[in-house]
């Protein structure tokens, strides 16, 4: 767990993080967003200490980072930045194995724990292994400097803008990579980003800075149905209704009954639902789990869940 209790850093006059506090639970992905220059990456940075706060504190799991020495800090806390910042003339097994050499790991711990990394990285690592960063592509070098942050096994992953630098199909695949690999590791994931789809998509929970303030910290489905100012209504942009409905599964909202017509799995998002129904003309569609039918969603309950704000 991560607690930011009122931390504030001052550059000459200006407060550019302004007494900022907000919890990041055990586990969870916590996403700010703002614009550039609100403060995001001096908050994340306080986490590590690679910015010393002016006033405040900063505790994990109950204790306050100013207990040990920053580089101490640091190689428990993982850290990956856009742009990967691997370094050139490593190879990839020796950038991965940085911190557990720090740590005085042995080669065979070491050597393991790359190639298991590698692996779930989906870069195999007979062919990975040796390669210099130059001899990878955009998204294989951002994986491996994930897979760096994450070598030591640290319970905190910073990412600041991790996936800025790739393009949209590829960065959609490196975040459910990236959510895939929390979840087996729990790790507790603090990630900056300008980008409010990013933010919904990843965030248990959303913060959103302005010039130094934390304006709201809530669940996406909080944020988009209840902007805590016109600024972070902003953010999300016009179509609040769509971003509900596709926080939401079909399977939550199945009313038993029949439906004509092609069936939607219960998986699938109340967006697809409903641009299903609009696409077809239909006032309700059945719904099928693996295969078998379970009932069906209406057009009704759809709209009805488009126009709630929670
Ligand atoms: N070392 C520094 N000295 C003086 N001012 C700084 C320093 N570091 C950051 N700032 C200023 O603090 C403000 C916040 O910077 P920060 O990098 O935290 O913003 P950000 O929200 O992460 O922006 P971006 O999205 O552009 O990266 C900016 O106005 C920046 O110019």
């Amino acid at each position: 767990m991560i607690e930011i209790q009122d931390l504030t850093k001052v550059y000459g006059e200006t407060a550019v993080v302004d007494s900022v506090s907000l919890t990041v639970p055990a586990g969870q992905i916590c996403v700010v967003v703002g614009t550039s220059g609100s403060g995001k990456t001096t908050l994340m940075r306080m986490i590590n200490r690679l910015v010393e706060p002016t006033s405040g504190q900063v505790l994990i799991d109950g204790q306050d980072t100013r207990a040990e020495p920053p580089h101490m800090l640091r190689r428990r806390i993982g850290y990956a930045i856009q742009g990967h910042g691997l370094f050139p003339h490593r190879t990839v097994a020796e950038n991965i194995g940085t911190v557990p050499k720090l740590l005085g790991w042995d080669k065979a711990r070491t050597d393991a724990r790359i190639d298991e990394l590698l692996t779930l990285f989906q870069l195999d690592p007979a062919e990975y292994r040796d390669r210099l960063p130059s001899e990878l592509s955009g998204g294989q070098q951002q994986r491996v400097g994930v897979a760096r942050a994450l070598a030591a096994g640290p319970n905190i992953l910073l990412m600041d803008e991790p996936f800025g630098a790739l393009d949209p199909v590829i960065r959609a695949k490196a975040q459910d990579d990236l959510l895939a690999i929390q979840r087996r590791f729990e790790t507790t994931v603090v990630l900056v980003t300008h980008d409010m789809e990013e933010a919904i998509h990843l965030g248990n929970k959303i913060a959103v800075m302005d010039a130094g303030k934390l304006l709201q910290y809530a669940t996406p489905e909080e944020i988009i149905a209840n902007p805590a100012t016109e600024f972070v209504a902003e953010l999300i942009g016009g179509d609040r209704s769509f971003r509900l409905l596709s926080l939401s599964k079909v399977v939550a909202f199945v009313e038993p009954g029949e439906a004509q017509g092609e069936p939607i799995d219960s998986g699938a998002n109340l967006r697809e639902a409903y641009a299903e129904c609009l696409w077809s003309g239909r006032e309700a569609l059945p719904v099928t789990r693996d295969g078998e039918h379970i009932g069906r969603i209406t057009l009704t309950e759809l709209a009805r869940h488009a126009a709630r704000p929670q």
